[in-house]
């Protein structure tokens, strides 16, 4: 949530930028856009005001598995240099210790804690391992996006449809080959 003088600042901006394009925002079409914008950053941006992402929950377990995946999470999230969407989808992996495991909900909701934030992808997935580690102190994370740059397709170089891949690795997977080859498997099968 923005407060109400960020809230104001954000729709004087946007109105001067709809002026300084052309438009007329006065025009009847336009005349809530400024407030419209200014609520959603609020949302797109929310994990900007918000306090350490602690909504989780760890369940312990008698014996750990090996690797939990949880593969195919849609993400949204808005490149830093042009502020237009990136989005995509975010594999992850961990490999459990101290017989615990993280409530499976609560791995999509990190990873939108992450990505409502102006980002660029690499730190957006290096930041998802960082949180799962500072979590669950895991033996390993995996983490693999594939996402599409709206200011790579509908601007500047117009690549229609590329797709932006990245992944980062911890602890076992990448000490173990094996372990490595299985999650890139899974989440290409
Ligand atoms: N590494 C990385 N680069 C990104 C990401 N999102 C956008 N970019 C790139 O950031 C760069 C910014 O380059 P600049 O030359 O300053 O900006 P620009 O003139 O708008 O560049 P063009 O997009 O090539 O027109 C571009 O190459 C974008 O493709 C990201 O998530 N990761
Ligand atoms: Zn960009």
């Amino acid at each position: 949530m923005i407060d109400k003088t960020n809230q104001e600042k954000i729709e004087k901006a946007v109105r001067m930028i709809l002026e300084a394009v052309g438009e007329d925002p006065d025009r009847p079409g336009l005349v809530e856009t400024p407030a419209r914008v200014a609520r959603s950053y609020g949302e797109i941006f929310s994990s900007l005001n918000a306090p350490a992402f602690d909504n989780y929950k760890l369940f312990p377990v008698e014996e750990t598995t090996e690797m939990v995946l949880i593969k195919d999470i849609p993400f949204y999230s808005m490149c830093e240099h042009h502020l237009l969407p990136f989005f995509g989808t975010v594999h992850v992996a961990y490999v459990p210790d101290h017989k615990r495991v993280m409530g499976l909900s609560k791995i999509p909701r990190l990873i939108d804690y992450c990505a409502k934030r102006p980002n660029v992808q690499e730190r957006l997935t290096v930041n998802i391992a960082k949180e799962l580690t500072r979590i669950l102190d895991p033996k390993g994370v995996a983490v693999s996006i594939s996402a599409r740059h709206m200011c790579m397709e509908m601007r500047g170089v117009e690549k229609t449809g590329s797709q932006t891949e990245s992944s980062y690795y911890t602890g076992t997977f990448k000490t173990d080959t094996a372990l490595k080859q299985e999650f890139l498997q899974r989440i290409n099968g």
